[in-house]
């Protein structure tokens, strides 16, 4: 659905194209210089001092490379990574089982740790601090704890609500990389680096329009990149600048990255509202979506990039969307929709 070609999720298509894509090293990670060097330093510090390194969150909206960073840190390590998520743990038994198993130095990624069950919670405290878990054997007045020592490990969790971990788990990461939306320029570079990896013959002035509109996300630059080469490859042209726009038009990407959905948004507002405020609920009727993706999805691109405000009387559309429709911010309607 042309909808969905910016939303930073990944569906599970894209995960083997993106496997191929992934850098392997901190040096072929574009971008997050910051922390690259954090992690550079932190990873060394380790090596030198033959412990596993400290644990790591990677905090930052889908699609900046968490996972990707997650990978690295194992491998730069020459370390074995073991792979699972927040949803898979619902007891505390589904993370002994995982923890109990894991091999001296070894890495642990748990994506979306924000969603792991309480009761798992509590059981990482300990085994952060300390490499050790509590089993509770029996129930009721019979029942005990055993304790069981771990190998050490290395923790490396990923999440895009941060705020929704409790403190004493976020406590208890050395190191917190907080990952930012990407320059054009960086895009520039992740889908210059694909473009060689998959042996595509794009123009520069091509991958140029490709970065400006993948709002700021390596895994969008990456999925738009694809569409553009699946274009060329029908359409027996080059990947140029004229693909670009005639593919992007296709799936109703605009030049700032907007889509169907996002102008849509911005239209109700403009026109129907002269400029709002508008009510979230009203919004999310006026346009047939669900409030929550509305304000989900949906908002978070169109604050960031300046498009709307949010006040405590609604959605507002800035003098800059007015412009963005092709409209002199505050003039009447010229069509009802
Ligand atoms: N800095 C980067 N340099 C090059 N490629 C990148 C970079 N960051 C991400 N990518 C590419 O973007 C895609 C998505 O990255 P990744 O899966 O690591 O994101 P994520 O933050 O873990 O997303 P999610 O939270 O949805 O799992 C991958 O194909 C990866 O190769």
């Amino acid at each position: 659905m042309s909808d969905e070609i910016l939303r930073p999720d990944a569906d599970d298509t894209e995960l083997a194209f993106e496997g191929a894509l992934r850098p392997q090293s901190l040096g072929e990670f574009v971008g997050q210089q910051k922390v690259r060097r954090q992690l550079q330093l932190l990873l060394e510090a380790a090596t030198l001092q033959n412990r596993a390194p400290d644990h790591i969150l990677l905090a930052g909206p889908p699609g900046l490379g968490k996972t990707t960073l997650a990978m690295i840190v194992a491998h730069e390590g020459r370390r074995p990574l073991r792979m699972t998520s927040g949803p898979a743990i619902q007891h505390a038994g589904d993370l002994a089982a995982v923890l109990s198993s894991l091999t001296p130095g070894e890495v642990l990624f748990i994506d979306e740790i924000h969603r792991m069950a309480r009761s798992a919670e509590e059981m990482l405290y300990l085994a952060m601090e300390d490499f050790r878990v509590d089993i509770m054997v029996g129930k009721g007045a019979g029942a005990t704890s055993i304790p069981l020592e771990l190998a050490p490990f290395t923790l490396v969790g990923a999440t895009t609500r941060s705020g929704l971990l409790p403190n004493p788990l976020r406590d208890r990461f050395g190191f917190t990389a907080h990952l930012e939306f990407y320059e054009p320029g960086e895009l520039f570079r992740v889908i210059e680096r694909a473009a060689t990896l998959l042996r595509l013959d794009v123009d520069g002035d091509a991958l140029h329009e490709i970065s400006g509109r993948s709002r700021g996300t390596p895994r969008i630059a990456n999925r738009l990149l694809r569409r553009v080469r699946d274009y060329a490859l029908v359409h027996g042209g080059r990947a140029d600048r004229t693909a670009v726009r005639a593919a992007l038009e296709l799936y109703d990407v605009d030049e700032q990255g907007l889509d169907r959905l996002d102008r849509a948004v911005l239209h109700v507002i403009v026109d129907r509202f002269a400029g709002g405020p508008v009510g979230l609920s009203t919004l999310a009727v006026s346009v047939g979506e669900e409030a929550e993706t509305i304000e989900a999805v949906v908002e978070p691109f169109l604050v960031r990039s300046g498009l709307l405000a949010r006040t405590p009387r609604g959605r507002v559309a800035t003098a800059e969307a007015w412009r963005h429709l092709g409209r002199e911010p505050g003039a009447a309607a010229g069509h009802d929709l």
